[in-house]
This record gives structure tokens, sequence and C-alpha cells, in this order.
């Protein structure tokens, strides 16, 4: 395709997806959300965002937007401008530690001026040291309006008139919900009881940027360290770095976290319908589930109750099961007592001592394991499978960025189940490029912080089999990049 053809295909996607967007909306008789308002997660404009229709065309318009700026734009200037990405990662870290999304919804659509944010905010000495209350003040507010004006800037938060900001739908989802008053009297606290997109963002752009400043270097040389090692000096994983007593609040910010990124996907999806994901239903009633690796427990929760004669084992490091059993016991003691679910410490890296399981469920962690590590953790669940056990695992998995089949002799024999996925059409790139670009953002991030991996349907393949298990079926699940991956023992 020549250069204008390109151009002119390129907006006729973004031409179409505003028709379409348009016309969804219009036969609402709605509106689609304004930049401008704070985000209502109840909103009947945001359930109308969540239509497949209206997903598949924002997906559309966010490629065609992309590629066209990297089509049109000076390439030095592009190159420049994602290199000082981080820019925008340290500002966000800025404001959602400083709690400005808070101060700037109990102001309203008049905004507020950074003077009096940072004036309210106690952030001169952190910001400053030892310099003077009043120089302070004046050097905070110089630097908050300076952060601010770049996130607004990049469409996070609107300067209302200068140095004076205000909300926007994407900066009102920092909010963690809680009075600025409240916020202030009890700092360790403020991420408790939140949605946990707050943590996530603050563990992104603080323990992920700074590990992410060490990726090159970690892969020039030869040594084992991961760039999470070098960035915080430790010889541990993360995991066991949390576990370090200075490292309480990060320890505490990641599991709110975690539950953030539930929120990107909430666990019960996984029964979203009977069709789309692993059949569970087809395990035989009364079976053991594995919830290897389970965290808080939160998709143990979902399976005991959409299927209460099953029994799940939530397994994972001494400390975290600790937090999950007292979390049940507090909110769901019910399922304790009937015996749904038990709690059990387990090293993964170690022989498993669940020997009659049903189904072992990974979520979310063979991306944490390098290959090497994760074929010790297959193995030890090969080691105590019996021949009907079936292992889930449920993760993204990573396509290239060009359109063609496999080349993997076995991939394309793999029974591809749920909701297709689908190339987008030329000139976007196959994978959507950057409205794909998360996923590829966590790949990275795994490697950074912990020397994990997302994994391409050949690289599940490959690691499986290496493991003693077949992959047998992928079900791509609806309304998220996620998929439960299906393998079988190898007897
Ligand atoms: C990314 S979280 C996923 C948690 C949960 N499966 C979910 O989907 O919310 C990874 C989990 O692996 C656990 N983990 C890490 N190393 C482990 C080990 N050696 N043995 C058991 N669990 C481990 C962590 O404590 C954490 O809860």
């Amino acid at each position: 395709m020549d250069s204008i053809a390109t151009l002119r295909a390129l907006s006729d996607i973004i031409a179409n997806a505003v028709t379409t967007v348009e016309r969804t909306y219009k036969d609402a008789e709605l509106s689609p959300p304004s930049l401008d308002e704070p985000f209502d997660h109840h909103a009947p404009a945001e359930a109308l965002r969540r239509d497949p229709v209206v997903v598949a065309a924002i997906q559309n318009l966010v490629a065609a937007a992309g590629q066209i700026t990297a089509v049109m734009r000076d390439p030095a200037l592009y190159v420049l401008d994602r290199a000082h990405g981080f820019q925008v990662s340290s500002c966000i870290q800025a404001v959602s530690q400083l709690n400005v999304a808070e101060f700037l919804r109990e102001a309203g659509p008049e905004g507020m001026s950074v003077k009096e944010i940072a004036a309210r905010s106690n952030v001169d000495s952190k910001l400053l040291g030892e310099a003077s209350l009043i120089r302070a003040v004046s050097l905070a507010d110089a630097t908050e309006a300076r952060i601010l004006r770049l996130l607004a800037t990049h469409h996070i938060f609107r300067e209302v008139s200068t140095d004076v900001f205000a909300n926007n739908r994407i900066s009102s989802t920092l909010d963690k919900g809680k009075s600025v008053d409240e916020l202030l009297a009890k700092p360790d606290e403020r991420l408790l009881e939140t949605t946990g997109l707050s943590a996530l963002v603050e563990f992104l752009s603080e323990e992920v940027f700074k590990a992410s400043g060490f990726m090159a270097e970690s892969f020039l040389d030869s040594s084992p360290l991961t760039p999470h090692m070098r960035a915080f000096k430790t010889d541990g994983n993360m995991f066991q770095w949390f576990e370090n007593p200075d490292n309480k609040h990060r320890l505490m910010r990641f599991g709110i976290a975690m539950k953030g990124s539930a929120a990107e996907e909430p666990v019960g999806t996984i029964f979203k319908d009977k069709i789309s994901g692993f059949p569970w239903q087809n395990l035989t009633a009364g079976g053991v589930i594995v919830d290897v690796g389970g965290g808080l427990g939160a998709t143990s929760l979902s399976i005991v109750k959409e299927y209460p004669t099953f029994k799940v084992v939530n397994q994972d490091r001494a400390p975290v099961i600790k937090q999950s059993k007292a979390h049940w016991q507090e909110f769901f003691p019910e399922y304790i007592e009937a015996g749904m679910v038990e709690f059990q410490p387990h090293n993964f890296l170690e022989a498993q001592p669940v020997k009659n399981a049903a189904a072992f469920l990974l979520r979310h962690i063979t991306h944490d394991w390098s290959d090497a590590n994760l074929v010790i953790i297959l193995n030890h669940l090969r080691a105590a499978a019996l021949p009907s056990t079936k292992l889930v695992i449920i993760e993204s998995i990573v396509a290239p960025a060009c359109a063609g089949r496999s080349a993997h002799p076995q991939v394309n024999n793999i029974r591809i189940l749920g909701v297709p996925r689908k190339s987008a059409p030329p000139p976007l790139l196959a994978n959507f490029g950057v409205a794909a670009a998360p996923l590829y953002y966590y790949d990275l991030t795994m490697n950074n912080v912990l020397g994990g991996q997302e994994r391409t349907l050949e690289g599940f393949y490959d690691v499986l089999l290496q493991s003693g298990w077949k992959l047998m079926e992928v079900y791509h699940c609806p309304e998220t990049d996620w998929s439960h991956l299906v393998a079988d023992p190898i007897f």
C-alpha cells in the first residue's frame, strides 16, 4: 500500500469507528462519556462503552490513531517522545501519593490551585528536605504545577485556568474514594479498602518503573540478577524481598494492587458463560480444585460460590496464606465452616502435597516465572497428577505484531474454543498495535520484576511439554484478553 493509501485507510478506520460509536449511542439516546467529566462506573454511557460493538470500534480507533501518529510524525520526535515516557510514570506516582485526584474531587469542576493543594498536603518537606516552609511551599507548588501540567498535556487532569486543575474522566480513576482529611490523617492506611487501582498504579510506577531502568543492563551482562534485584540491591526475588520487614507497606500495596488487577478482569468472569471458558461443570462433583499460588483466594471464592460441591485448596506462601485465612474468616466464614475451602501453606517449587486433584488452577502464576523455574513448578504438579487431573492456566497469550500462521509443528492442532480472537484489518498491525500494548508492557514488567514472561501459544506448548503436560485446548474468554489453557498429564 502506498503511503497516501495507508493514510487514507487509517483515517477511514477512524471515521468508521466514530460512526459506529455515534450510531450506537444515538440508538440508546445517550452520549459517549465526556473526557472533562469524572468517571462514573455506574453511568449508562459507561455501560454502553462495554457493549461488544463499541469495544470493537474503540479498539480500531485506538489502533488507527496510534498508527497514524507513527506514520505522520517526525520520526525523531516520535522516538524521543517514547523515550520520555518515564516522565509520565513518575508524575502519576507523585499525584497518587499526594492524593491529588481526591483533592480535586472535593474541589469539584471549578478545580483547585496547585498552591492550595501544596499547602494542604504537607508535601513540602518530602519534596525539599530541610528547606524552610515558605520557600518549600513555593517550590513545591511550582513542582506540582509542572507535574500536573505534563499530565494534563497527556489528557490526565484538566488545566482549568493557569495553575488551577480539575479532575477529568481519566484522572478521576486515581481517586481512592476516601476524604482528603482521612487520607492525610492516616497515610499508612490510604490504600486499604480501595478498589486497588491506585495501588496497582503505584506499584507499576514505582517498583516496576525503577526495576525497568536496569533492564538493558541486566540483558547485556550474563549475571542472573533480575533488573529488580539490581534496582533494589537484593538477592531474593521480589516475593522474598516483600517479606523483608522494611517492605511491609510494599507487600500490603502489592496485595491490594492484585485486587486492582482483578478490577481489570473480575475473577468471576472465569464463569462468565459456560461455553467460552474451561467447562468446570464437567469435573466430577465433589472434586478437589487446587488454587496454586491462590493469593487471597479470590478465584477460590468464585469457584466455591459457583460450584458448592467442589472443595478448594488455596495454596500460597505461608505469610500470604495467613492473610488469606484471616480475610476469609472475617468476610466468608460460612465457606470455612462448611469445609468448602482449606488453606495450605505451600512452596510450589517443592513437591505438591495434594495427590487427588480434579484440577490444578494457576491464575496469573506462570507469567511470574522464567521457563526454567516454571518447568520445576509444573513438574511437581505433573508428579502429583492422576490421569484425569486437568491443569488450567489462566493467562494472556502473546500474539506477534504481524499476521500469519504459526510455524510450530504442533500448535495449529490445538483446539481453540471460546470467543475467536480477531486479527486487525490491514493496514493496522495484526495485533491492533498500541490498542494491545498493555499485554506487551506486562510481558516486560514480569521480566523486570521477577525474570518472568508472558508467553506465546508456542511458548506455552513447549514449556508444558517439557514438564510432562500436553496442551489440549485453549478457551478465549469474552471481554478480556485472558484465556484458559487446558493441559492433560502425559502418562
Ligand atoms: C500474581 S499473584 C496471583 C495470585 C492469584 N492466583 C490471583 O490470580 O489473584 C502470584 C502469587 O504467587 C504466590 N507465590 C510466589 N512464589 C510462590 C511460591 N514459591 N510458592 C507458592 N506461592 C508463591 C504469591 O505469593 C502470589 O500470591
